[in-house]
């Protein structure tokens, strides 16, 4: 079975910087792969690249077989996306812009699936708000939702969690380890390394655009690791280098 992403020796150059410095990873169907990284490290520019928000400077990308490169409609058309500190459209209510979403993306049934994720995230009370006056968190469960509703094979959701309280994150993270059992993919980036450890069946970890690390966690666990040492002591390595 080909992974459902291959990103070969990808290159990202702003002008003189180097974001993302011949990156290369496989992340394999039903994972949960985590992209940690200090800030500036790339992760964001490896999701934009990842889907075709981004044209890499140099190197591939294919998801679920599709060249991101080449196709990045199709691979947007395909994929769930939370892109990093996104948030819906101002003039639309929340329920309007999961309409528009179900119009986008062909969803049959979309406002019964709007109304199980108005539900599963407690927030059916809000559902008629002009997304202009929903607080972060609420908006960031619109995102969440926009990104899920049509169940895609692979969701790629940058900091997915950064605005949840702390029962949502636990709603959330658990619907994220069912979803993948399922046998769809997750690619999150995230900070929240205890996280990443908890649910995370893989991590990659970038520093100044580089690759430091990648595999599963369970490997670092066994060597009796714990994932935010092992981070912590990885990047200050990568800082004295
Ligand atoms: N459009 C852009 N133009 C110029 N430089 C950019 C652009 N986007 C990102 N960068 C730079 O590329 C580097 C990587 O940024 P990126 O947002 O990918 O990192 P990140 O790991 O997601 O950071 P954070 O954790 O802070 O969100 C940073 O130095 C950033 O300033």
């Amino acid at each position: 079975m080909p992974p459902v992403i291959r990103a070969t020796d990808l290159v990202k150059d702003y002008g003189d910087l180097r974001a993302v410095d011949s990156v290369s990873l496989d992340v394999e169907e039903g994972a949960l792969f985590g992209l940690l990284g200090p800030n500036g490290s790339g992760k964001t520019t490896m999701i934009k690249m990842l889907t075709g928000q981004v044209k890499p400077t140099a190197g591939s990308a294919a998801v679920l077989g599709i060249d991101a490169v080449a196709d990045p409609v199709l691979v947007r058309r395909m994929i769930g996306i939370i892109p990093e500190q996104e948030t819906p459209p101002s003039f639309l209510s929340a329920m309007e812009y999961l309409a528009f979403v179900g119009a986008v993306r062909n969803i049959p049934d979309c406002e019964g699936k709007a109304d199980w994720w108005f539900d599963f995230l407690d927030f059916a009370d809000k559902k008629d708000v002009l997304c202009k006056d929903l607080s972060r968190g609420t908006r960031q469960k619109l995102m969440f939702a926009q990104a899920f509703i049509h169940e895609p094979a692979l969701a790629l959701i940058d900091e997915p969690l950064i605005n949840f309280d702390p029962v949502m994150q636990d709603l959330v993270k658990e619907y994220m380890a069912e979803y993948v059992q399922k046998g769809r993919t997750i690619f999150l980036s995230t900070h929240i390394l205890e996280v990443a450890e908890e649910i995370c069946s893989d991590i990659a970890i970038l520093h100044k655009g580089k690759l430091l690390h990648f595999g599963p966690v369970a490997e670092l666990i066994e060597q009796g690791e714990d994932l935010p040492s092992f981070f912590l002591s990885l990047v200050r390595k990568g800082d004295h280098a």
